[in-house]
């Protein structure tokens, strides 16, 4: 298989680290990732501290912004020499097309990705709009290297991506979440820790991992684990109500969403 062409890759916290660890095992042709600290990265990437350790005759098809939101100002403009004929695949949370074009100028090409920390075992799930200057091949590019890191949902309209992020991108969050109460419940009732937290992660990792390779619903797969009558039921029952779960992931959903939006505007 072909490998994923060169990119470069500014900042590499926990998301480009993700998506850096998901594209390696992958096959990626010479890339530039730009890190402040220690990177252990296989040759023939090479490893710079500082933007301006970049060589001018590097020329990346894509340049990936994996930085904080409101680190990227200072940095974008000291990326002109490389952005000519790369595709900016931006992966900062709540900087909408709008502003990314105000920083590139008009005709650069700007794609807005929003993955998740998946990535990294090539399990990632990432949301995709792209600015009206991008070209056929540079989605396809694009395609290529998100389809690498896991599974690739390009967005009918911008709108969508305050949803699509609060789901998506912040989802791990939920997960986590969910296996560290899981935790804290089973040690409350009386398990030792080692034991709580080996049937919270068991638990939770097993669940994904089979709904992963399934075809049915997560509602029947749900219903396939609580017998009616059973132990599971009087569980359910409590979560569902709509006061319960229902509401309060509505409420944690539309909270994540407008901080997007707002962080956006
Ligand atoms: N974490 C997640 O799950 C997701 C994050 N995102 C988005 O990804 C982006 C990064 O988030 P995250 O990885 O969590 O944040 P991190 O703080 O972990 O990573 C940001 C990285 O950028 C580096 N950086 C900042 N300025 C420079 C510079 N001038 N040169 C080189 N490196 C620089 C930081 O270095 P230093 O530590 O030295 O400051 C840090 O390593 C954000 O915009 C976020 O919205 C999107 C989807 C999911
Ligand atoms: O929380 C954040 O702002 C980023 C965007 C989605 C996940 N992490």
């Amino acid at each position: 298989m072909a490998n994923l062409p060169p990119i470069l890759l500014v900042g590499c916290g926990h998301m480009g680290h993700a998506m850096l660890h998901g594209w390696l095992k992958k096959g990626l042709d010479p890339s530039v990732i730009v890190h402040r600290h220690d990177l252990d990265l296989p040759s023939p990437h090479q490893h710079v501290r500082s933007i301006d350790e970049i060589s001018k005759d590097f020329h990346p098809k894509a340049i990936i912004l994996a930085m904080k939101p409101d680190q990227a100002t200072e940095i974008i403009p000291s990326l002109s020499p490389w952005t000519k004929d790369a595709v900016i695949l931006s992966v900062l949370g709540g900087r909408n097309l709008n502003w990314l074009k105000s920083q590139f100028g008009d005709t650069q090409a700007v794609i807005r990705v929003m993955p998740n920390t998946p990535s990294e075992l090539g399990l990632g799930m990432t949301s995709v709009v792209a600015g009206s200057t991008v070209t056929k091949e540079q989605k396809q590019l694009t395609d290529a290297l998100l389809h690498a890191i896991g599974q690739v949902a390009w967005l009918p309209t911008e709108k969508d991506m305050d949803v699509a992020t609060a789901i998506a991108g912040s989802g791990p969050a939920y997960i986590f979440l969910l296996a560290e109460l899981l935790q804290k419940v089973g040690e409350e009732k009386g398990l030792s820790k080692d034991l709580a937290r080996l049937l919270a992660r068991q638990t939770v990792v097993g669940s994904a991992a089979l709904l992963g390779k399934s075809d049915k619903e997560s509602e029947d797969l749900r219903k396939a684990v609580a017998t009616p009558g059973g132990i599971t039921e009087q569980a359910i029952n409590i979560l569902i109500e709509s006061k319960a779960w229902p509401e309060s992931l509505s409420k944690a959903i539309q909270a994540a969403a407008d901080r997007s939006k707002e962080m956006s505007s």
